[in-house]
């Protein structure tokens, strides 16, 4: 019970952290879930978003493809139309160029007749440079059974893009081939500001490349792009795949465009590198696994911290106890006291066997003292040391008690500890030893050390009650003869003789003093000049009518000259009034001894 109340004063209050760690946790994982479920949602609207974006401009671009094609084929229809016309197989293309040219940059109409050769143009100036695709009009012709045709050829420096078709003249069975061409990348990016990050590719139906942006090595005009394998893209009409030209992987979305009338496709196809839009992606996510990891090293720091200061407040306690133990078996009597409430927190058996209940846990530590304002003082400072009473089962018995602060960590103020000794007997024989000390071992009155003792007591007492106080020197006379006729041991008879007849006639509340040698002095309270006086004379007379027996035979007879003074109220000590005296002293042994004699204002001071 008593180590109870002890570790309650050290236990630590239950820590609000250790409660809120769950709740922590909790909310940590809430928080990583969150960030998972929110950067797997991103995730998935970025990559939707960009594949619609770039579905979009697949769209736009398929769609200005198509809508070219169906100009030209307009275009063809006119010239075929014209050229239909008995005697319309020489006409002026020019006007036609123009027109076509407001819908489609960079565009020539040439006529070539049924062996290929060139009839007609709308640029003479680009008329010149047929022989570039002259092999291509010549495989065409050749042939003889291709209605139309679609082929990419490099043309005045260009990459062109040429649309065939053959006219069958109503004359006989002969026929002319027109041929429309045109910068095919104009024609399509024409207008058009693509992303850097956004790849834009043009492919023929043997999969050569017509048009590309950005333009980069490995993917050139005219080259073939190889089917690359394929994973399934964020919306029905994308994919993942590396183009061979970079091995970059790109989110792509693919339009089938129809071209000729044989029913062939041509594909727009837009990517965009999934690294250019990751990035910023990756950097949120870098910046949330941060956030998740500081928070997780916090909670693990916490959680550490918490796993600390328990194993500490288990050592703690564990020394706790160990301390009660020791305290509480200990061969001297002790207790453990808060000082702020006042109350006993641990008695130990030694004490409770001394003092009882008062030393049960719980009661008030300033009961155990007679005077109980000792206990403030023993808590006011480290290794206080005082003598003091104890109220015990014996009754009021001396004890030292000693005291020592115990700084205990987390408790506000220390708490204390006292120790408790019995100097009883000690107290005792330490009186006895100053009574002792006091006392003149020949004549067993009180020596001059006494007397200094006792001083203060006396005057503070004339001061309180206003009384008077004479003092009295006495002096042995002619005391040395005594010593050298019958020996010192008749001299110490003397002195005790004469000891006897002072402690004789004065009161019981007088003070009879051996000041040393053969002096002596008394002290008389409540006494005036006069009966000071009477009383010196008693003295006097008693030792000069009392024999002293020096031997067993011979007796001799002593006298006393005495001097003696009033105390003069205020005086500090009765020294001066000891030295007037003196002086009186002296005259009386001037006057020719064994007289007593007052000290006056007549009194020869020497
Ligand atoms: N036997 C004995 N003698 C002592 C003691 N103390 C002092 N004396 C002696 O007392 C004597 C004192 O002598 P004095 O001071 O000359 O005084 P006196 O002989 O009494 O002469 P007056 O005082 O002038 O009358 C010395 O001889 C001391 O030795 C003591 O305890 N025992």
């Amino acid at each position: 019970m008593a180590v109870q109340a002890l570790l309650g004063t050290a236990r630590r209050k239950g820590s609000w952290l250790r409660r809120a760690i769950p709740f922590f946790v909790v909310a940590l994982l809430l928080n990583i879930s969150i960030n998972v479920y929110q950067g797997w949602q991103s995730w998935h609207d970025n990559e939707t978003s960009n594949a619609q974006q770039t579905g979009q401009i697949a769209n736009l671009v398929s769609a200005r493809f198509v809508r070219l094609l169906q100009m030209v084929r307009g275009l063809q229809d006119t010239v075929a139309w014209q050229l239909a016309q008995p005697g319309g197989h020489k006409p002026d293309l020019s006007y036609l160029a123009d027109s076509f040219r407001q819908a489609a940059t960079d565009t020539t109409v040439f006529v070539f007749d049924k062996d290929g050769h060139l009839m007609a143009s709308s640029s003479p100036v680009l008329a010149q440079g047929v022989g570039d695709i002259q092999w291509l009009i010549d495989e065409w012709v050749s042939s003889g059974k291709q209605p139309s045709f679609q082929k990419t050829a490099r043309f005045n420096g260009k990459e062109v893009l040429l649309l065939g078709s053959k006219v069958n003249l109503s004359e006989g069975d002969s026929a002319l081939y027109t041929v429309l061409l045109f910068s095919a990348e104009e024609a399509v990016l024409g207008g058009l500001n693509p992303h850097p990050d956004q790849t834009l590719v043009l492919l023929d139906d043997a999969r050569r490349v017509v048009v590309r942006f950005p333009p980069e090595p490995g993917m050139d005009v005219g080259q073939i792009l190889p089917q690359t394998s394929q994973t399934r893209g964020p919306t029905s009409d994308s994919f993942y795949t590396a183009l061979s030209a970079d091995g970059q992987q790109r989110l792509i979305v693919d339009r089938a465009v129809p071209v000729g009338k044989r029913g062939g496709y041509w594909h727009v196809l837009v990517g965009r590198a999934v690294a250019s839009y990751r990035t910023a992606w990756w950097r949120s996510m870098y910046a949330n696994l941060a956030g998740i990891i500081l928070s997780s090293l916090t909670l693990a720091c916490g959680i550490a911290l918490l796993r600390r200061e328990a194993a500490m407040q288990k050592d703690y306690q564990r020394a706790i106890q160990t301390i009660s133990a020791v305290v509480e078996h200990s061969p001297i009597p002790m207790v453990i006291a808060d000082p702020r409430t006042g109350h006993i927190l641990l008695g130990n058996k030694r004490l409770k066997l001394l003092c009882g209940s008062p030393a049960d846990t719980g009661q008030p530590a300033s009961a155990l003292f007679v005077m109980p304002d000792l206990w403030e003082t023993l808590t006011q400072a480290d290794a206080e040391e005082r003598t003091s009473e104890i109220a015990t089962r014996q009754g009021a018995r001396h004890m030292l008690v000693q005291s020592a602060l115990l700084p205990l960590e987390d408790h506000g103020d220390p708490l204390v500890l006292l120790s408790f000794a019995d100097v009883s007997s000690q107290i005792s024989a330490l009186h006895q030893l100053q009574e002792e000390v006091d006392l003149d071992p020949l004549t067993g009155l009180c020596n001059r050390r006494g007397f200094v003792r006792r001083e203060a007591i006396i005057i503070e007492n004339a001061a309180r009650t206003g009384l008077s106080v004479v003092v009295l020197a006495l002096d042995l006379d002619h005391f040395k003869k005594v010593n050298d006729t019958w020996g010192h041991a008749a001299g110490d008879t003397v002195l005790k003789t004469f000891s006897q007849i002072l402690s004789g006639v004065l009161r019981s509340t007088d003070l009879a003093v051996r000041l040393g040698g053969e002096e002596f002095c008394a002290v008389l309270v409540d006494t005036g000049l006069e009966q000071g006086k009477e009383v010196g004379e008693r003295i006097r007379k008693s030792l000069a009518r009392f024999p002293i027996f020096v031997t067993e035979d011979e007796s001799i007879s002593q006298t006393v000259s005495i001097g003696l003074a009033m105390y003069v109220p205020g005086e500090a000590d009765l020294q001066a009034t000891l030295e007037r005296s003196d002086l009186a002293l002296y005259a009386a042994k001037d006057g020719g001894r064994n007289r007593v004699q007052v000290y006056d204002t007549q009194t020869p001071q020497y």
